[in-house]
C-alpha cells in the first residue's frame, strides 16, 4: 500500500467528522451565518500567510533544484489563492485592510500554524509535505463532495468551486506524489514522524472548523 494511502486510512474518522461538521454542512446548504465565515476568513488569511512560509521552508530544505522550484511555485499558488479568493471575499464582507492587519489569530489558528512551523524548522522536506498535505487534500475532498450543492450564497459556491476544481486538484496530487516518493527513501522512524505530523494537522483541520463555527477568541478575563 502506498504511504499516502496508509495516512489517508489513519485519518478517515477525523476527515469524516470534518465533512459532517456544521461549518462545512452550512457552506454546502448555504445556511452558515456570514459572521462565522467572516471569522473563518480573517483566521484563514493569517493561516495561509504562515502556510506560505512553511512551503518556502520546504523549498529551502529540498534536496533537488526541481523540488525547490516546485515548492516555491506552490508558495506563489498560495499567494494567488489568498489574493483572488480572500481579497474578493473580504471586499464582499466589508473587511478592511486595517482590520486584516490588526487581526490577532485565534488560539486554534495560532496552534495549527505553530505545529506546521515546528515540523518545518525541525524537520526535512518529508516532514513539511506531511504536515501541509491534509490542508491540500482534505480541502480538495471536501470541495469535490460539495460540487453537487449549489448554495444561494455566492461566496459559498465560489469557495466550493475553488477547492473542488481541477487546478487545485493537480496541486494536491503533486504533493501526494512527492510524499510517496520521499517516503520510499527514508527510514521507518522518519515515516512514523511524518505520519504523526499528518495526523496532528488533520485534527487541527477539524478544530479550525470548530474555531470558526464558535467564533473562538482568546480569553477576555471578564473584560
Ligand atoms: C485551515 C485551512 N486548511 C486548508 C486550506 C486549504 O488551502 C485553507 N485555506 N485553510
Ligand atoms: C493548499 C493551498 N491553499 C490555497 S492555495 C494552495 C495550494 C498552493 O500552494
Amino acid at each position: 500500500m502506498k504511504f499516502s494511502d496508509q495516512l489517508r486510512q489513519a485519518v478517515d474518522v477525523s476527515w469524516q467528522a470534518s465533512f459532517e461538521h456544521p461549518f462545512v454542512q452550512g457552506i454546502a446548504n448555504g445556511t452558515l451565518p456570514l459572521s462565522c465565515f467572516r471569522h473563518y476568513l480573517l483566521n484563514d488569511a493569517y493561516y495561509l500567510s504562515q502556510f506560505a512560509r512553511v512551503q518556502a521552508l520546504g523549498a529551502a530544505k529540498a534536496d533537488s533544484l526541481y523540488d525547490s522550484n516546485r515548492m516555491a511555485a506552490h508558495v506563489q499558488s498560495t499567494y494567488n489563492a489568498e489574493l483572488s479568493l480572500h481579497e474578493d471575499f473580504a471586499k464582499q464582507l466589508g473587511i478592511s485592510d486595517e482590520e486584516r492587519t490588526a487581526f490577532e489569530p485565534s488560539p486554534t489558528a495560532y496552534a495549527y500554524t505553530s505545529h506546521m512551523l515546528r515540523a518545518a524548522y525541525s524537520g526535512h522536506l518529508g516532514d513539511i509535505v506531511a504536515a501541509i498535505l491534509p490542508c491540500y487534500w482534505l480541502y480538495h475532498e471536501i470541495g469535490e463532495r460539495l460540487q453537487a450543492y449549489k448554495p444561494e450564497e455566492p461566496i459559498y459556491s465560489q469557495w466550493i468551486s475553488t477547492y473542488g476544481g481541477e487546478a487545485f486538484g493537480e496541486l494536491v496530487q503533486e504533493q501526494i506524489n512527492r510524499l510517496d516518493k520521499i517516503a520510499e527513501q527514508v527510514t521507518d522512524a522518519d515515516r512514523e514522524r511524518m505520519k504523526r505530523h499528518f495526523v496532528i494537522s488533520s485534527h487541527y483541520e477539524y478544530n479550525f472548523w470548530e474555531m470558526a463555527y464558535t467564533q473562538e477568541i482568546w480569553p477576555t478575563y471578564g473584560a
